[in-house]
């Protein structure tokens, strides 16, 4: 068990390190300098290692150690409350035994924070449900308008799929995405015959031309960061009739380049308006119960403020968001402050 964890002897006058407002919280001066001990915040982590590697980053973990917050990995062969104790549980292994693991320790220990609940990360690992809330929301308002394109799931039977997009209207192209959002091999069927191609179980997707430009919205509980990067390039009317076929994409948004440094075209580049993530960002926290999430939006050619939402990540790759040490570490404070 761990004592009231502390450490002692931390010399402030660190730029980063910010003020916290526990009751244990307490300063001295020692030997003429100003020595804090205050209570340390134990963040345990289950992590696959490639999260760790991306996610752990020197940078995070002294900036975390220089603010009092300390990360401790899972060991996942012993039961988790003989470990810690922590104050923060962060996550992201798969699993059903995982899971069960996890809703019982939050019914145990009520009193500490676990990102982010089970269930909620279930609902958007499945792209059938994923999207349903950007679409319940259907948010217009001055700045713009955000949906998502129009999809059809395929359960089974790659040979009734043609007849399926018809009867639901479909437009091709079609981007076809595994129904598991764990899945990342995509494919864009440009035609109605090539359909049948597809392996089911899926979704089918309309592409929206967007410029070859798509926004990553990145979300740490209230802070939003957003970044570009290079997407598909957009489809003409005339390559659409000249190419029949699936084209198939093994890892698409893995091998997307930044494109913060590019010159664009302002009419694509051009964020999405602040106020209008705000507002769909609080909206997604509430109705997905998630804190940790990206969301990668697009902006249909042509318009100024007419947006989709394509996809949405739990706890996506943090690393590549810029400062994203400071953005989490002031998360894991605010947390621990709430409660
Ligand atoms: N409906 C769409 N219209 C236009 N382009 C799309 C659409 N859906 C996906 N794309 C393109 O395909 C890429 C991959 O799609 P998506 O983001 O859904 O897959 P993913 O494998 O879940 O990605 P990630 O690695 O971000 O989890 C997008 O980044 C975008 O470039
Ligand atoms: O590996 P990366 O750092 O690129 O992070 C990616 C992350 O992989 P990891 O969490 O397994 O490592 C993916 O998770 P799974 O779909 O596999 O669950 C998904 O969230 C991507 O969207 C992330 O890329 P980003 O959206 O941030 O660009
Ligand atoms: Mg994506
Ligand atoms: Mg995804």
């Amino acid at each position: 068990m761990r004592m009231k964890g502390e450490i002692v002897g931390y010399k402030r006058g660190v730029e980063e390190e910010e003020e916290i407002n526990t009751e244990e919280n307490q300063t001295e001066m020692v030997g003429g300098g100003l020595v804090q001990s205050k209570k340390t915040i134990v963040v345990g982590y289950a992590l696959t290692s490639k999260k760790t590697k991306s996610f752990l980053q020197p940078k995070l973990e002294c900036l975390a150690r220089a603010k009092g917050i300390l990360f401790v990995a899972i060991d996942q062969s012993k039961p988790l409350s003989d470990q810690g104790p922590f104050d923060i549980v962060l996550h992201k292994l798969s699993g059903s035994k995982w899971r069960r693991i996890l809703e019982e320790y939050r019914l145990t220990h009520p009193d500490v924070t676990v990102l982010d609940p089970p269930d909620a990360i279930q609902h958007v690992y499945n792209r059938q449900y994923m999207l349903e809330d950007v679409a319940d929301l259907n948010l217009s308002d001055s700045y713009g308008k955000v949906g998502v394109p129009r999809q059809l799931v395929i359960e089974k039977d790659s040979s009734s799929i043609s007849d399926a997009v018809s009867k639901a209207g479909l437009r091709l192209p079609l981007v076809a995405k595994p129904l598991a959002a764990k899945s990342h091999e995509l494919s864009l069927a440009y035609d109605k015959f090539s359909l049948q191609m597809l392996e089911p179980p899926l979704v089918l997707q309309e592409f929206i031309n967007h410029g070859g430009i798509l926004f990553k919205v990145y979300i740490v509980g209230e802070a939003i960061k957003v970044v570009r990067r290079f997407s598909l390039p957009d489809v003409s009317k005339r390559e659409l009739s000249k190419n029949p076929g699936v084209f198939r994409f093994p890892r698409v948004s893995c091998a997307a380049a930044s494109a913060d440094e590019a010159d664009l075209d302002p009419c694509v580049g051009e964020l999405p308006p602040r106020p209008l993530l705000e507002r769909l960002a609080k909206e997604l926290r509430r109705r997905l119960g998630l804190r940790l999430f990206n969301l990668d939006i697009i902006r249909e050619l042509g318009t100024k403020d007419r947006f989709y939402v394509i996809d949405i990540n739990y706890f996506p790759g943090y690393g590549k968001m810029p400062e994203y040490e400071h953005i989490f570490t002031d998360f894991l404070l605010s947390l621990v402050k709430q409660r």
